[in-house]
């Protein structure tokens, strides 16, 4: 998990690593970049495992709210993936700190508000397991 920089919205709060899809990109090539960009580390996109998504609105959760601020009403949808190996050690490539957290603990950690929903995703596909479906990406 990463903590959110101040000056940004959410700042403080601990979120999956990511970030926004460039035009003509692909969700998993965006998801590689962003790894690298935030914690300098390598994956290969055909080892990414979708687990979930969360849907809401930009800026919900954060001081002001969306629809009364100047965002306005805009959606935001959030796509979590699992890597079951990448190469280097995450270390946060932008000021903010990077920490591993079990996924059982996520819950107890001030998140924006899709992450919450994003991490009960997470759980429900570790108890399951289904990186063995997926082994032949992996
Ligand atoms: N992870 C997460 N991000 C959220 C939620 N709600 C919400 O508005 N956001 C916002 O969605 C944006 C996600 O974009 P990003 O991951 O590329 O963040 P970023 O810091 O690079 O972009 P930024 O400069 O716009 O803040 C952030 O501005 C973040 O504050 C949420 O529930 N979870």
């Amino acid at each position: 998990m990463q903590q959110r920089p101040e000056g940004t919205m959410h700042a403080g709060l601990w979120e999956f690593p990511g970030g926004k899809v460039d035009p003509g990109e692909s969700a998993e090539d965006a998801a590689v970049r962003e790894m690298e960009e935030e914690l300098a580390v390598g994956l290969d996109p055909a080892s990414l495992v979708p687990v979930g998504f969360a849907s809401g609105l930009l800026g919900e959760g954060s001081t002001g709210g969306a629809a009364g601020g100047a965002l306005g009403r805009r959606a935001l949808v959030l796509l979590l993936y699992a890597a079951r190996g990448w190469e280097g050690a995450p270390v946060s490539q932008e000021g903010g700190q990077a920490q591993w957290y079990a996924a059982q603990s996520l819950g107890e950690l001030a998140m924006p508000p899709l992450d919450y929903p994003l991490a009960d995703a997470l759980k429900i596909w570790l108890k399951h397991d289904f990186s063995e479906k997926y082994a032949d990406r992996c």
